[in-house]
């Protein structure tokens, strides 16, 4: 049987959990990327203590929801390795909450940097 884990062995495998989806998946790769460039862009454009919740918050809720993807999407292959159209279903409600934070999240921060940057270049 499993045996129950310690606090210390919970940590240890959520942190293995991080440091696989950011070794090995690509979208991690690519959105921990987009994650430095919103943060990048923060530092810059000196956004304000409240639209750096926004941003984190942001940057929180689409690396959350892209592990939970690509969990689901390892889950399936197990369960199920050939075509099957619940599968099809399953993954692709996965993808599309994923794809609905990320275009929530892009309008977020059109709305903080363009400003900023509409300010910027008008020299303001
Ligand atoms: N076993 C399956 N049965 C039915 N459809 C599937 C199956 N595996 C994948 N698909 C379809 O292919 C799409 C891509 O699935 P896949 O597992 O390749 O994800 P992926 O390309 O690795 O996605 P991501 O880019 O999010 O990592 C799914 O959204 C689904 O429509």
């Amino acid at each position: 049987m499993y045996k129950r884990q310690t606090i210390f062995s919970a940590f240890k495998h959520a942190f293995n959990g991080l440091w696989y989806f950011f070794l090995h998946e690509r979208n991690g790769k690519v959105q921990c990327l987009a994650a430095a460039m919103a943060i990048g862009g923060g530092w810059l454009l000196t956004i304000s203590p409240a639209q750096w919740i926004c941003i984190l918050l942001c940057i929180g809720a689409v690396l959350s929801l892209e592990m939970m993807n690509s969990a689901l999407e390892k889950l399936c292959d197990v369960v199920h390795g050939d075509y099957h159209p619940a599968i099809k279903i399953v993954k692709d409600i996965a993808a599309g909450a994923v794809l609905w934070v990320s275009v929530m999240s892009i309008a977020i921060g059109c709305f903080i940097y363009i400003p900023k940057i509409i300010v910027l270049c008008s020299g303001n």
